[in-house]
């Protein structure tokens, strides 16, 4: 599970040192092992890490401007970054020192002078505890077979992305997808086969998404869900129609369907913005009955959930 960890290289450090020849000493410590940026202050390693989040932040003590437990304290409560691990590299540090560092998030600690195989062995150390936790997260959030997201990611993601949809007064669809006649593929092909086919249809599925923040899940056996936040009911209703289109250009041979290939049903459904769906499991019933629409009408299809009171 975790071979692919062995490598540090594309690990990212960053140094926040003011002092050019410590940056230049723990640079040199570091070559070979990781890729480093260095910063000066404790306001720029925060805007770095906005942009780029590093794998490990090397932390001076005393910085120009604001201090090193300072910027450590900001960057543990900001979303998304609190997970950096972050190691203060400072000399005589006091037992109260220690505490506020501690207390502030900080992992671990190098003395100056600094030692290089101390230095080295400590930042590899913490580099493959961050590789670790990063690939448990994934494989936690991916589906094993499919490798797009799975149920237990959607239920998190997609209530976060309503809630912040309704809050936005923005446009939220999400499409439900179901393949066709898949009890009979299974039957006549076996599971393995049926197993391929699965993983191809998710993949086609997933080749038509462009935008980062839409995402594919797979919400139960043959069944999947595409959450499209700010995007209007046409929008989504053009995307349900290219999955229709994608699978069905697959072209894989499915003898006891009247389309001779494998197809899929979608179903749409969007919250406009206001508070149209009072939750995602309302709007995850309109696309499920606009998806029974799409299989009752003839299958191989996209439909368009009713609207509320139509
Ligand atoms: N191979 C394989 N089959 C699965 C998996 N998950 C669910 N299935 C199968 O998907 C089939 C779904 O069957 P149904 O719910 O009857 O739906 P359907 O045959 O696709 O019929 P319609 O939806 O009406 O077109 C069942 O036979 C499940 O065993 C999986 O991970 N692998």
């Amino acid at each position: 599970m975790f071979k692919e960890i062995e490598d540090l290289s594309e690990s990212l450090v960053l140094i926040v040192e003011d002092s050019m020849l410590t940056q230049k000493v723990i640079s040199c410590f570091l070559e070979g092992i990781c890729s480093v940026h260095m910063v000066t202050s404790g306001e720029k390693a925060i805007e770095f890490c906005r942009a780029t989040p590093p794998d490990l932040i090397l932390m001076d003590w005393v910085l120009e401007g604001m201090s090193g437990v300072e910027a450590c304290k900001q960057l543990q409560e900001m979303e998304g970054l609190s997970d950096i691990p972050i190691i203060f590299v400072t000399s005589n540090i006091s037992e109260q020192q220690q505490d506020l560092c501690w207390d502030a998030g900080a992992v671990d600690f190098i003395p100056k002078p600094i030692v290089a195989k101390t230095l080295m062995n400590r930042v590899k150390t913490h580099l493959k505890y961050k590789q670790q936790a990063d690939t448990l997260k994934r494989y936690s959030y991916y589906d094993g077979l499919t490798k797009v997201f799975n149920r237990r990611f959607f239920d998190m993601e997609g209530a976060r992305q309503f809630k912040q949809s309704i809050r936005q007064q923005h446009t939220c669809s999400v499409v439900m997808l179901d393949i066709d006649h898949f009890k009979k593929f299974n039957d006549r092909y076996g599971h393995l086969n049926g197993d391929d086919a699965l993983k191809a249809v998710a993949s086609a599925i997933d080749g038509q998404i462009r935008r980062p923040m839409d995402g594919v899940y797979r919400y139960g056996g043959e069944e999947f869900a595409i959450l499209l936040p700010d995007t209007e009911p046409d929008g989504a209703k053009q995307l349900a129609n290219q999955f229709v289109d994608a699978v069905k250009a697959l072209a894989i041979v499915h003898e006891d369907s009247e389309f001779g290939v494998v197809t899929i049903s979608a179903g749409v459904a969007s919250n406009d913005g206001g508070e149209h769906y009072q939750d995602l499991a309302q709007l995850i019933a309109a696309a499920d009955q606009a998806l029974y629409n799409a299989k009752h009408q003839g299958r191989n299809q996209a439909c368009v959930a009713e609207k509320k009171g139509a």
